[in-house]
């Protein structure tokens, strides 16, 4: 009997626990937009929405989605320029009154609309018009500092809106660079488990498997995808929701990135608005590829296949950029370990950036 309690006493107390917060519908396909009202109703969201979206995609599919809730809701509109915290704060003003929002448009729009949802304490529905990158889904925000960008916590959409139809009506160019940032989850993983083995940092193995599988899928399916159709559109939509959810159960974007998208940041704060998100963090993955040993050549040609740029000349900025963002990588969020942490010299950078234009 004393023997039983003081095993008992022994036993590692099971302390864990995870919140993770998942979209609760998520649909996809040829002409769903018109679905938005119903999905408001069947969520109880409210009758008094703001609608947020850039300056081309509130032409694109904003003001038809106003004009559809206006059946039901009262709806204002707000046309953002960028995310950053002061644009943040403005939208956040004028939401102040709204049930719900919904955020209509690429990354910026959309990180834009979760953070003032979650600040807020309201739902959002996020309707991307293209797909561009992998946080559509996500619980996660990203926003520009004076660091450089900074991943927030927030939270994931209550619903997701996905129209094919103007997906596929997107430029080419927005697609692939969705797919390099898929592609990107081959290298995020590997810095995390780099981070795992050095500093201890734990792992999640489903986070890491589903994240896997969403790049491994994208690139089977390059032929289909480089076709630039609607079924691309379908097959990348879902591969970016897929990489959201990744996030969502890891509760970080640590599956969806490492070294490759420290680069990109870096690219963001030396050389802005010169190349698209995922574009650049395609690049950083050859890179970061070749410096963990691993097939960097395989890579370069998936990201080929889909119509992404390889060089930095393929992202419209010169060599010394590149090379001034790897030098730059550490700096960016240094709490997360990568590749890129580990002392890359000057001289190694540039041989490593005169090496991408091989053939
Ligand atoms: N939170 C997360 O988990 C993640 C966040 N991100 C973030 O997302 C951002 C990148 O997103 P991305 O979409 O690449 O960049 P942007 O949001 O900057 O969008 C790029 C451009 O595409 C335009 N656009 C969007 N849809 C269409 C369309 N159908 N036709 C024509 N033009 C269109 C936008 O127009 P407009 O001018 O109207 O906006 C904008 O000019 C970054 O800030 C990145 O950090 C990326 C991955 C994950
Ligand atoms: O872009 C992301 C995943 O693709 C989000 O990652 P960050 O946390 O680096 O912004
Ligand atoms: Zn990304």
């Amino acid at each position: 009997m004393g023997g039983a309690s003081i095993k008992v006493l022994r036993e590692k107390v099971f302390d864990k626990s995870r919140w993770m917060q998942l979209p609760r519908d998520v649909i996809i396909g040829h002409n769903v937009l018109g679905e938005i009202p119903s999905v408001c109703r069947d969520l109880n969201l409210g009758s008094r929405a703001l609608l947020i979206a850039g300056e081309h995609t509130m032409g694109i599919a904003g003001e038809r989605i106003a004009s559809l809730l206006g059946e039901t809701c009262e709806v204002e509109t707000y046309i953002t320029h960028g995310n950053s915290l002061e644009e943040i704060a403005a939208v956040e003003k004028a939401g102040a009154s709204a049930d719900f929002m919904v955020g209509v448009g690429g990354g910026r729009v959309i990180d834009t609309a979760k953070i003032v949802s979650y600040n807020l304490d309201r739902q959002f529905i996020s309707v991307p018009t293209a797909a561009a990158h992998d946080g559509v889904a996500s619980s996660r925000a990203t926003v520009p500092s004076p660091e450089g960008n900074i991943s927030l916590s927030a939270h994931p959409p209550i619903a997701v809106v996905a129209d094919t139809g103007i997906i596929a009506a997107a430029p080419r160019r927005l697609l692939a660079s969705g797919c390099a940032d898929i592609i990107s989850n081959y290298t995020a993983i590997l810095d995390w488990e780099l981070a795992h083995r050095l500093r201890g940092e734990p792992l999640s193995e489903y986070a890491m498997a589903l994240s896997k599988m969403t790049a491994e899928i994208t690139v089977k399916n390059a032929a289909v995808i480089s076709a630039h159709t609607e079924e691309s559109a379908w097959m990348v939509m879902k591969a970016l929701v897929s990489s959201g959810v990744a996030m969502s159960i890891a509760g970080s974007s640590r599956p969806a990135s490492g070294g490759e998208h420290k680069f990109s940041h870096a690219l963001d704060r030396i050389a802005p608005g010169q190349a698209l998100h995922g574009e650049q963090c395609g690049l950083g993955a050859i890179i970061t590829m070749y410096l963990h040993g691993g097939d960097w050549r395989w890579i370069r040609d998936s990201l080929k296949k889909i119509g992404a740029p390889t060089t930095p000349a393929g992202l419209g900025i010169s060599d010394e950029t590149a090379v001034e963002a790897l030098l730059a990588a550490p700096s960016i969020r240094p709490e997360r370990f990568t590749i890129l942490d580990m002392g890359l010299s000057r001289e190694r950078a540039e041989a490593i950036v005169k090496m991408l234009y091989e053939e």
